[in-house]
């Protein structure tokens, strides 16, 4: 019987049925950290358990470490703490630990990828929300709670509830300008943020088809802000060449087997889907968040929605947002002055993102404008070595960004990079919630990296393909979107 990807890779994975919908599922690779670990490692203590397969599990730092420095001990003593307690976990539970003090280490989201550890047909948890990301790469992944990473930690397997899955199918051509967050906020304002609730999302159509896998990625980053548990594209010749020749990559004889069994995961041309939405690429243009959730979205060369025709519900929630980002129906989202600029995060924070960003910024000269802080933030201590060795450093800091060590820096700000009071910053990041960036005042504003670079230039909101002119850079080639991983200490900071 013809099947999807996520029920072919979903019934390979299933231990047992419990009933209710409910399956026990093995888990072919574990990513851990070390916001959502700590709890789950003392439980572990507690009933005397092991990892039962500790191979499986690998950790890395990145809510907590400071961006400005690699030099231990951290001056911020929670962000020290957690560290230490990580690297306490990993070393008493026998788990792999891409350690800062060797310089592996980097975003989950970015480093899984990088490693060449996430891989079609796998199935991935992490105790982190948008562990959606490695499913472009045709695995199903999914983010999973405390309680479940200690389950995982014990068992290697995980209690989850099947989902249905929808086919968004994007065809046509994206406009020249257009990225692959535009696409997402897009899909988002036009599904809902609960949308996709109960739904795993597979991406599909000849967009998809044509993105490179750092843009796949940025897709099914955010297919959680979507309400999906899970976002996929199936594996083709794009997946194969980003992952061959990475360190955990199969290689020789394996890599072809690994290939073909690659392929047989994809889902059947005629497999049923629960639910299709077909969406025209042509349409979509360049999008910006100007409320609270992910979905509040319009163009960048559009206005803040009118609550006039909208159900209570939904006006109530427009009208929060309007109080809290202060801004007015009808207003146009271009000319809203920002404070700050955020390069990063695991959506837009690989080497591809800050390529595009720095060849906009050398191509016309301009500089960040006075009275903006920017922030580029490398997703991982890979990228920004891969980032240096080109001069992109030097390219950024010119047009007057900072250049930070890797982590999830202002997307979260559980480490020292906070907006202060009201300021209003344009980010790269998936969430805008309220306090998102560590001022429970603060505001945020979702979008591409270039526009984010736009409005670091400008002051304010601004349309990219107008600041920088269009068609936007191209993308960066295939095989160098993600790099291969150097094992290198990072620079100690200055
Ligand atoms: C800290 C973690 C639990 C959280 C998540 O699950 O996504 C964070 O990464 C985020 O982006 O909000
Ligand atoms: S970069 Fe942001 S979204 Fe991604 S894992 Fe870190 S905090 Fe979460």
């Amino acid at each position: 019987m013809a099947k999807t990807l996520y029920d072919k890779v979903f019934d390979l994975h299933a231990v047992r049925e419990l009933g209710d919908g409910q399956y026990q599922l093995f888990v072919g690779l574990h990513l851990v950290h070390e916001a959502t670990s700590p709890q789950a490692f003392s439980m572990l203590r507690e009933r005397g358990l092991k990892v039962a397969y500790p191979e499986r599990n690998i950790a890395t730092a990145d809510h907590v470490i400071p961006t400005d420095t690699v030099l231990r001990p951290y001056t911020d003593e929670l962000g020290e703490a957690m560290l230490s307690e990580l690297e306490r976990n990993t070393g008493a539970f026998g788990l792999r630990f891409l350690s800062p003090d060797r310089g592996e280490h980097g975003i989950v989201h970015v480093v899984g990828p990088e490693r060449g550890l996430t891989q079609p047909g796998m199935t991935i948890v992490c105790g982190d929300s948008h562990t959606t990301t490695h499913g472009a790469f045709g695995a199903v992944a999914l983010g999973i709670g405390t309680s479940q990473v200690r389950d995982v930690l014990a068992t290697q397997t995980v209690v989850v509830n099947r989902l249905k899955v929808r086919r968004v199918q994007i065809d046509g051509a994206l406009g020249a300008g257009v990225t692959a967050k535009d696409v997402i906020l897009y899909v988002i304002h036009r599904l809902g943020v609960m949308g996709g609730v109960g739904y795993a999302y597979e991406f599909a159509g000849e967009v998809v088809d044509r993105m490179s896998m750092d843009e796949r990625m940025t897709l099914c980053n955010m297919a959680v802000e979507g309400g999906a548990r899970c976002g996929y594209v199936n594996p083709d010749e794009t997946t194969f060449a980003a992952l061959r020749g990475r360190p955990n990559a199969p290689a020789g004889a394996d890599w072809d087997r690994a290939v073909a069994w690659w392929r047989s995961v994809a889902s059947d041309p005629d497999a049923p889907y629960d639910d299709v939405v077909c969406l025209d690429g042509a349409v979509i243009p360049p999008m910006v968040t100007w409320g609270i959730n992910p979905g509040q979205a319009v163009p960048v060369d559009g206005a803040v929605p009118s609550d006039r025709d909208a159900d209570e519900e939904t006006a109530a929630s427009l009208r929060d947002a309007y109080a809290y980002m202060d801004v007015e129906p009808g207003q146009p989202v271009g000319g809203l002055r920002i404070d700050v600029a955020f390069l990063g995060s695991c959506t837009n924070g690989r080497v591809s993102d800050f390529l595009q960003v720095a060849e906009a910024l050398e191509r016309t000269g301009l500089r960040v404008a006075p009275g903006v802080r920017a922030l580029a933030v490398p997703g991982s201590n890979a990228v920004r070595e891969e980032l240096v060795s080109r001069g992109v450093d030097a390219i950024l800091e010119r047009a007057g960004f900072e250049f930070r060590f890797s982590g999830c820096s202002m997307c979260l700000a559980m480490n020292p990079d906070k907006l202060v009071g009201r300021e209003l910053c344009a980010s790269s990041s998936n969430r805008n919630f309220k306090g998102r960036q560590g001022s429970p005042t603060g505001r945020t504003m979702i979008m591409s990296p270039l526009a984010v670079a736009a409005a670091a230039v400008r002051g304010g909101i601004a349309d990219p393909r107008s600041v920088f002119g269009t068609p936007a850079a191209p993308a960066a080639p295939a095989d160098s979107v993600v790099p291969v991983v150097p094992a290198s200490r990072p620079a100690p900071a200055e």
